[in-house]
């Protein structure tokens, strides 16, 4: 069966709760295809040694990117660790992103907590 995608993005003051998630969660992790916005995936691909594949960062696209790939079919999950307390000069990117997954029912966690369920949920299920 063909590996699912997982996205993970993280904005800056969520970053350092992505790599705990990914550090802790690394073996889950492993069993899937990891992509991410520019500089979320570079930092958890240094920090845990998990490969992900880096799109454009957040503000120069990336989340758009990774919209593209949901519509697509190519995005089986989003792990969208998302600062509320921040402006975000690419936030018509990020709704975009958060809609297209509501579109097409992808799962999507905006919080650590979500990631942590959807993560122990999707190793043991088969995921179609
Ligand atoms: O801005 C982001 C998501 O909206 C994240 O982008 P980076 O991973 O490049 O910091």
């Amino acid at each position: 069966m063909k590996r699912k995608t997982i996205a993970l993005i993280a904005h800056d003051r969520k970053k350092a709760d992505m790599v705990a998630f990914a550090t802790q969660n690394r073996k889950k992790l492993e069993k899937f295809n990891l992509i991410g916005t520019g500089t979320t995936a570079k930092l958890v691909k240094e920090k845990t040694g998990l490969k992900v594949k880096a799109y454009h960062s957040g503000p120069y696209g990336g989340d758009v990117e990774i919209a593209a790939l949901v519509v697509k079919g190519k995005c089986d999950v989003v792990i969208f660790l998302h600062d509320p307390l921040e402006p975000h000069p690419h936030d018509p990117d990020i709704k975009t992103l958060m809609r297209v997954c509501d579109v097409y029912n992808v799962p999507l966690a905006t919080n650590l907590s979500t990631a942590e369920i959807i993560i122990n949920a999707i190793s043991e299920m088969d995921f179609d």
